[in-house]
């Protein structure tokens, strides 16, 4: 039996094993705790019992429980009124599909789903009423622009009087780059302010920044006043309007019949109006010619996806972000992609939508997932990333089931609007200089298989590799995924690569997953269980990962968060929150050492369970307020009146 070594917890340690209970088929077989050490409270088998039983091991009661998760044609054009927002974080697919829904029936009517709706919303700055003005705190502001009508303060002293105690003794900022931008406002501010409170500097910041694709601040306006020309994705459409179906348009276009007449690199140019030369004029070149300014690309040509076998990390809303690519690209994901983005919101140039596409140097494959409904919007959407920010692949999510995005026609309900959907792929991938891939469900309707016949269209109309969701809009994450409807596929698809995607908790589970012929797998909620999954992967092995060790993870991610985030509080806080939301999906990990037969299987229930140490124990609760705790060990006590309800339902098992 596994785990049954000696440890500091050996008498809270717990054998589960993977039984089967006998009303429940082969696939819904559940984790059933098969052995408990008794104390005075007996088997500690209910909540009550266990936090007795901590009570009597002097531990602290765990706190009480929140209601965290339940356990349980030829118009290319997108209206205008359909334009959506997401709120940040909402998730592009998943288990929060009717967050942004607006709440037109009583909460107990509605099925329950796997989001929480009603969650506490906190304004960003609800932490820091006291803030100080950011002209005393940038190095590069001079004065104030306000003047006297400045919500904020402008006396450091009276800043500092309310400004909490500071956080821990080093700035993680300050040991990256020898200089902290928060200044006095960092939350680690004594590692780096002098005797009379001046920032110091440590060194000159040497290494290139680490984060690319930023919204630049004039290219943001000219978004916002709609000054943005897009030629190519325009030439597309009007060819997709007429009913050509082109192949790409090379990136520097050259007039017909004009071979060898200068052009200007469209990467370069700039994007506001006036950009576009006067009708007639020759076109300007930024430099010197190459071979491939002037010849047209043709689809092969195009830069190449070659991800074959590689593990790619699923785009998560929310949860992926950057500081959690970064634990995962550590633990060996080899593909990583950002959360999904909404392809209008891009255009009107939201500083949050465009935060999604930020890519870490560490990122060396990186694409971006792009929503939308309408091939006018995702092909300007495609010209305006292609000229602006450095990716390998563009993805669209096709896949998302959030009534929002699906009763306006995107995600999913593309999959029945094929020719729509054509347009959309036809005209990104004719303005896009990178590969253009898709992510799919296998329908829409649970036993209406989309799939097999929507893949060879895919192929034909350019995408450069599908990612397959084994399971329907409808089933959501009732059922598990089907992968030998995704073995079917992968011989539709060919010569097309085919990933696979859907409940790969192991190493087990991702080489039955290769069998079915997959070019490669995508792992999305087995990430966030444990990230050290794509490790496990790699060395055909199960880590008994220790709780420290775990500790250790979520350290590295704070860390990250606040390099991401920022170190003053309103970084320091929302490093929480996304960490809170990452453990509201950890909690479900069992130590391997605790199982009596391996793997974990996605699907399965962990009971109560105690861990062999407190960390483990704490680790393993599903309770939103052992999470906080856990946040207070890696970024100091919560502000007064806290509040945290997670996003996703995490133990949404059905
Ligand atoms: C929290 C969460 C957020 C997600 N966000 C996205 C997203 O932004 N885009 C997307 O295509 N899929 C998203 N998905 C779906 C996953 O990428 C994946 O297709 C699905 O979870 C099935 O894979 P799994 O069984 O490995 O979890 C999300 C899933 C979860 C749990």
């Amino acid at each position: 039996m596994l785990g049954d070594g000696a440890g500091p917890g050996r008498e809270a340690r717990r054998f589960f094993s993977l039984g089967s209970s006998s009303a429940a088929g082969p696939r819904e077989r559940t984790l059933q705790a098969v052995t408990c050490t008794k104390d005075a409270t007996g088997y500690l088998t209910t909540k009550e019992q266990f936090h007795k039983f901590l009570e009597a091991r002097g531990q602290e009661k765990l706190s009480q429980e929140t209601d965290a998760g339940d356990p349980d044609g030829c118009d290319l054009a997108e209206p205008e009124a359909k334009r959506i927002r997401l709120e940040e974080g909402q998730v592009g697919d998943g288990q929060t599909e009717e967050a942004a829904e607006p709440r037109e029936q009583p909460q107990a009517q509605k099925r329950a789903r796997g989001q929480n709706k009603g969650r506490p919303h906190m304004k960003p700055n609800h932490y820091d009423k006291n803030k100080l003005c950011p002209s005393l705190v940038q190095e590069s502001a001079t004065k104030c622009f306000f003047g006297d009508r400045c919500r904020f303060l402008h006396d450091v002293g009276r800043y500092l009087e309310t400004k909490p105690a500071d956080l821990g003794p080093c700035c993680v900022l300050f040991e990256t780059y020898g200089r902290c931008p928060y200044g006095v406002t960092c939350r680690f501010a004594g590692a780096h302010l002098g005797p009379e409170g001046q920032n110091l500097v440590q060194r000159e910041v040497a290494q290139a920044p680490p984060v690319r694709n930023g919204l630049d601040k004039a290219l943001q306006q000219q978004l916002r006043k709609r000054q943005v020309h897009f030629e190519r994705a325009e030439q597309a459409l009007r060819q997709l309007g007429k009913g050509h179906l082109p192949g790409p348009i090379p990136p520097a276009t050259v007039p017909e019949g004009a071979p060898g007449q200068d052009i200007c690199d469209t990467q370069q140019a700039p994007l506001g109006p006036g950009t576009s030369p006067p009708p007639g004029s020759p076109v300007q070149t930024c430099g010197p010619l190459t071979d491939e300014d002037v010849v047209r690309l043709r689809p092969c040509e195009k830069r190449q996806l070659d991800i074959n076998g590689k593990l790619y990390l699923a785009p998560l809303t929310t949860c992926g972000n950057l500081p959690f690519r970064r634990i995962c690209k550590r633990f060996g994901a080899d593909v990583t992609c950002g959360e999904m983005a909404v392809c209008t919101n891009l255009l009107q140039g939201q500083t949050s939508e465009w935060a999604l596409l930020k890519r870490h140097q560490c990122e060396d494959i990186f694409g971006v997932q792009l929503e939308g409904a309408f091939p006018d919007t995702m092909t300007k959407c495609a010209e305006l990333l292609n000229r602006t920010i450095e990716v390998d692949f563009v993805d669209i999510n096709v896949g998302c089931p959030i009534d929002l995005v699906y009763k306006k026609g995107g995600g999913c309900a593309l999959m029945n609007r094929s020719a729509k959907f054509q347009q959309i792929v036809r005209g990104m991938n004719q303005v896009l200089d990178v590969p253009l891939t898709v992510k799919i469900r296998m329908g829409v309707q649970e036993r209406v298989n989309l799939a097999h016949r929507l893949l060879p269209e895919l192929r034909d109309w350019g995408a450069a590799l599908v990612t397959l969701h084994g399971r329907s809009r409808e089933q959501r994450y009732t059922k598990l995924a089907d992968w030998q409807y995704i073995e079917q596929c992968v011989a539709v698809a060919s010569p097309m690569p085919l990933f696979g995607n859907g409940d790969i908790l192991s190493y087990e589970d991702a080489n039955r997953a290769m069998q079915t012929g997959v070019a490669g797998i995508m792992i999305a909620r087995g990430a966030l269980l444990k990230p050290w999954l794509f490790t496990e992967i790699k060395e055909q092995r199960h880590w008994d990962i220790s709780s420290s060790e775990r500790l250790d993870v979520l350290r590295d991610f704070t860390r990250f968060g606040l390099e991401h985030w920022g170190s003053d509080t309103q970084g320091v806080e929302k490093t929480r929150r996304f960490l809170l939301e990452w453990l509201s999906f950890l909690c479900r990990y069992v130590p391997v050492g605790l199982l009596e037969r391996l793997p974990q299987r996605i699907n399965e229930r962990p009971p109560y369970y105690l861990g062999r140490d407190y960390l483990e124990t704490l680790m393993a609760s599903q309770r939103a307020a052992d999470w906080i705790r856990i946040s207070e060990m890696l970024l100091g006590p919560v502000p007064p009146k806290f509040v945290f309800l997670p996003k996703h339902k995490a133990n949404a098992y059905k």
